[in-house]
């Protein structure tokens, strides 16, 4: 099957070249759609490919029928709705190294533009002024740069600006003063950042968080005479605060690369002489395209054929090493998921997860999200799957928890899914034998043996003579037959168990027929 992959604002050609070579992918490259033309086009497409431009709202996700995976050719992912992703089980990857060296190297760029008046200077050269008087700048040399938002473009530019010099201090939620003093560099609240600096630059992320962390209020802390530059995200600053501010004299001059609304051409920043500004060019050199096309290229190769996508925004990323010795128990998880399913009656209202034995050492939350995948695929259907398992348990009011021990029964590992329903619980539990795969090895509080594959019936019985002969005779008329059988009891003549692996699934004529056996008590299908 050819898989189609829609590229909608301009990437590198040269980046895109796995997506070009993979056998089984095709490449529409199709550049400055109209929401309305991305809306009508998206629904032939298995993957999107985008940059900052295309507004990947829930509008074209959810006209989006065929989409498995957003790719985006960057770091920020403002512009696409992730809930309304996540809700639709698609998988959100962006490419967050590959252009941080290019926006460190635009954001120093833009500093020292401000401090030398390099634009304003240019402008008036080229329009025949000869004026060295008015453009005096300023020393970056003992000046003091606050960056907020110490992540790797933070950082980069931290390390830069100590190279001229300065004296960087920082504020970042995630900073602690153990790691400012490795870097060489201060670090202080967000207040203190502000008070202390001669140039501010901003570098988080634009979140609810950050939408307009930079207002009047803010302003108002900083030295007169500050510059400012954000190379980050429009809306991080208030831009009409930071208009008072230029107007008010408070701010000296400011480096826009970003703006609330883009793309701007009209704007009432652009018209003061102390605004410099890029039309959000960051992330705008031929190095950083080529790198992050190829890595969000790569990611959307590797998931649309199967495997994993090493940079998932809406998913916890799991490291290699990790993924590797998780990953055989994956099958095990979403099998266990689906029989249990089969068994419980009534609303889901709680799910416990129990890993033991050497399952306690690894980080199982991808193990739970298949276990959750399989639970729910029975009422909710295919299109759950491990972005929005999670998700849809929360939504249908389901409390999910994952229990460590160390104790595995015997077992060198242990998978237990346990489900609370209004009416009861049920459990089922499956271990990995080494060099022999996954087993089933515990129904409820029978032991068994099984495969989790295939057509099985699940039989609860009174332990009586003839019980087993009865229901192997009623198949035998029924054409049914039986590749495995696994017996167990409580005690002589109490409740007692059949599990069968059948060579076809049970129909309901045959279902109705031995349900109606005597001393049965109940018989559940179930196919794995
Ligand atoms: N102009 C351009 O072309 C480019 C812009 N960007 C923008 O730069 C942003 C940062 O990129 P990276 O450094 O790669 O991301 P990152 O995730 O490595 O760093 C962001 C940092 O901001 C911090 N942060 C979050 N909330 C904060 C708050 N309220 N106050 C202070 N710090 C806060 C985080 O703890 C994190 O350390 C991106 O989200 C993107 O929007 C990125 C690349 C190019
Ligand atoms: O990576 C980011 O967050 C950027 O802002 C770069 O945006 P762009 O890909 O140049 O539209």
């Amino acid at each position: 099957m050819v898989l189609k992959v829609l590229i909608s604002d301009p990437l590198s050609e040269d980046g895109i070249y796995p997506l070009r070579q993979a056998e089984h992918i095709e490449v529409t490259v199709d550049t400055g759609l109209t929401p309305e033309e991305l809306a009508e086009k998206i629904e032939a497409f298995d993957a999107l490919l985008v940059r900052s431009q295309t507004q990947v709202t829930r509008e074209i996700i959810e006209k989006a029928k065929n989409l498995k995976i957003v790719g985006r050719a960057g770091v920020g992912v403002d512009n696409i709705d992730l809930d309304a992703a996540t809700e639709h089980g698609i998988i959100v990857v962006n490419a967050p190294d590959g252009n941080t060296n290019s926006a460190a190297e635009h954001t120093m760029a833009m500093i020292m533009s401000l401090a030398r008046n390099i634009p304003q200077a240019y402008h008036a050269l080229k329009n025949k002024k000869w004026d060295r008087k008015k453009y005096v700048g300023v020393e970056l040399k003992n000046k003091t740069l606050g960056v907020v938002g110490l992540g790797r473009i933070g950082a980069e530019v931290a390390a830069r600006a100590k190279g001229q010099r300065m004296n960087v201090v920082a504020y970042d939620p995630f900073l602690t003063e153990e790691k400012a003093e490795k870097m060489g560099i201060g670090y202080g609240t967000l207040e203190e950042v502000l008070a202390q600096a001669d140039f501010i630059t901003i570098h988080t992320p634009l979140l609810k968080e950050t939408k307009h962390l930079i207002n009047k209020e803010a302003f108002e802390k900083m030295k007169d005479g500050v510059q400012i530059v954000n190379c980050a995200r429009g809306g991080i600053i208030d831009e009409d605060a930071l208009y008072d501010a230029i107007v008010n004299k408070k701010v000296a001059g400011a480096g826009l690369d970003v703006f609330e609304q883009e793309p701007v051409t009209d704007h009432k920043l652009l018209e003061l002489p102390e605004v410099i500004a890029t039309p959000h060019l960051g992330a705008s050199t031929v190095e950083a395209q080529e790198s992050v096309a190829i890595d969000v290229s790569h990611d959307v190769v590797n998931f649309l054929s199967g495997g994993l996508a090493k940079n998932p925004v809406n998913l916890p990323s799991v490291a290699k090493e990790v993924m590797n010795k998780i990953e055989p128990y994956f099958y095990l998880a979403e099998k266990l998921g689906v029989f249990v399913s089969n068994l419980t009656q009534g609303v889901m209202e709680e799910v416990n997860i129990y890993y033991s034995g050497e399952l306690t050492d690894f980080e199982v939350g991808p193990l739970t999200r298949n276990a959750l995948k399989g639970l729910l695929k029975r009422h909710l259907g295919d299109h759950v799957n491990d972005v929005n398992a999670a998700f849809l348990a929360d939504r249908k009011g389901i409390e999910v928890h994952e229990h460590k021990s160390s104790s595995a029964k015997g077992f060198t590992n242990l998978l237990t899914v346990e489900v609370k329903t209004n009416v009861g619980t049920r459990k089922v539990a499956g271990t990995l034998l080494n060099g022999l795969g996954a087993r089933i090895v515990l129904v409820d509080t029978y032991s068994v043996d099984v495969l989790p594959e295939g057509h099985m019936v699940f039989i609860r019985h009174k332990d009586q003579p003839g019980a087993i002969g009865r229901v192997g005779t009623l198949l035998a008329r029924e054409e049914i037959n039986i590749a495995t059988m696994q017996v167990g009891r409580s005690n002589a003549g109490g409740d007692a168990i059949m599990m069968l692996t059948i060579d076809k699934h049970l129909e309901r004529r045959a279902l109705d027929q031995l349900s109606q056996l005597s001393d049965i008590y109940g018989v559940t299908p179930i196919d794995l």
